[in-house]
C-alpha cells in the first residue's frame, strides 16, 4: 500500500481515467468526517460541489453502509448509482434478495431488543435499524473495550448466524451471503460498461473491495493501515478534495466522445 500521489499511484489513476470509468466513494468517513452522532453526518458543501462537477465528466456511485432513504437525503445530489446497506440496497437485478434481508434482520432485531434492555448493557449502545442490514454503535458508552466485548459474545448467540463486521465503534449485522461492497461495485461497472473503477473507502466493510485486488479497480483507502488490502492510500481525510480536483481536470481534458 502506498502514497497515491507518488509516481506509481498517479500512473494507474492516469490509466484509468483513459478508460470508460465508473468513481465510486463510500460516504462517512470519506465524504463525510466522522462525528459522534451518525445522525449527524454531513457532506461538506466543497465535497458536493466537486461531486456534481465529476457527476458530468464519469458515472458516479456511492455505495454506504447507510440505507439508500437516509444516504439519498444527505447527499444534495442525484448520483448515477446508489447502494446501501454495504451492497445490499440498491443494487440493479439484486432486489430479489432483499425480503430475504429484511427478514433476518427483523428477527436478529427482537433478540437484540430484549438483550440491550439488560442492565449490564451499557445506554449508550445505540442499534440502527437500516431495514436490510443493522448497526450497533458503541461509541457512546464509558467503556468501549468492555461494551465492544460484550456485544461480540451476544452476537456469536443470535440465529440465524450474521456476519458481523466491525467498524469505526459500530459492529455491522450483515446476512452470510455474497453480496457486499465488493460484488455491489463489479455489478455496477457490468451495469454501467465501464472498464475500470475508482473505489475510495475508509472502513472494515470497504476492504471487501480492497481484498478483490483486480486490476481494473484501483482501491484508495483514507488514511494509511498496514491490514488494509486496498492498493493506495490518502494520508489524511482533507486529501479526498485533492483527489476529486485532480480527477475532475484529468476527465475535463478527455475528448467528449471518451466521456460519453
Ligand atoms: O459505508 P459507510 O458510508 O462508511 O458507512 C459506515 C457506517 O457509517 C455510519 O457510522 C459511522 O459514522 C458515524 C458518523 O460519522 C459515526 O458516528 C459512527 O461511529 C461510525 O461507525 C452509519 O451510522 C452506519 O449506518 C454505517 O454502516
Amino acid at each position: 500500500m502506498g502514497p497515491l500521489f507518488s509516481d506509481a499511484g498517479v500512473k494507474r489513476l492516469d490509466k484509468l481515467v483513459n478508460g470508460h470509468m465508473l468513481c465510486a466513494f463510500d460516504f462517512d468517513g470519506t465524504l463525510a468526517p466522522i462525528v459522534a452522532i451518525p445522525d449527524e453526518a454531513r457532506l461538506p458543501d466543497s465535497i458536493r460541489e466537486r461531486l456534481l462537477v465529476l457527476a458530468k465528466l464519469a458515472p458516479v456511485a456511492i455505495i454506504t453502509g447507510r440505507s439508500v432513504l437516509d444516504i439519498s437525503a444527505r447527499l444534495g445530489f442525484k448520483p448515477d448509482f446508489v447502494v446501501g446497506n454495504h451492497g445490499l440496497e440498491g443494487v440493479p437485478g439484486w432486489e430479489g434478495l432483499a425480503a430475504e434481508h429484511e427478514a433476518t434482520c427483523s428477527t436478529w432485531r427482537v433478540q437484540l431488543d430484549l438483550a440491550l434492555a439488560k442492565p449490564e448493557f451499557d445506554r449508550g449502545i445505540q442499534l440502527e435499524d437500516k431495514r436490510y442490514s443493522l448497526s450497533v454503535h458503541y461509541r457512546q458508552v464509558e467503556d468501549v473495550d468492555q461494551s465492544a466485548r460484550q456485544l461480540e459474545n451476544l452476537f456469536a448467540g443470535l440465529s440465524p448466524a450474521p456476519r458481523v463486521v466491525a467498524g469505526k465503534c459500530v459492529f455491522n449485522l450483515l446476512a452470510q451471503d455474497a453480496c457486499h461492497k465488493g460484488s455491489a461495485l463489479l455489478r455496477l461497472m457490468e451495469l454501467g460498461d465501464a472498464a475500470g473503477a475508482l473505489y475510495v473507502g475508509d472502513d472494515v466493510t470497504d476492504e471487501d473491495v480492497f481484498r478483490m485486488r483486480r486490476p481494473e479497480v484501483l482501491s484508495v483507502r483514507i488514511e494509511h493501515s498496514a491490514e488494509s488490502a486496498a492498493d493506495f492510500f490518502l494520508p489524511y481525510p482533507r486529501d479526498i478534495l485533492r483527489l476529486l480536483d485532480e480527477l475532475i481536470v484529468r476527465l475535463a481534458g478527455r475528448p467528449a466522445a471518451e466521456r460519453a
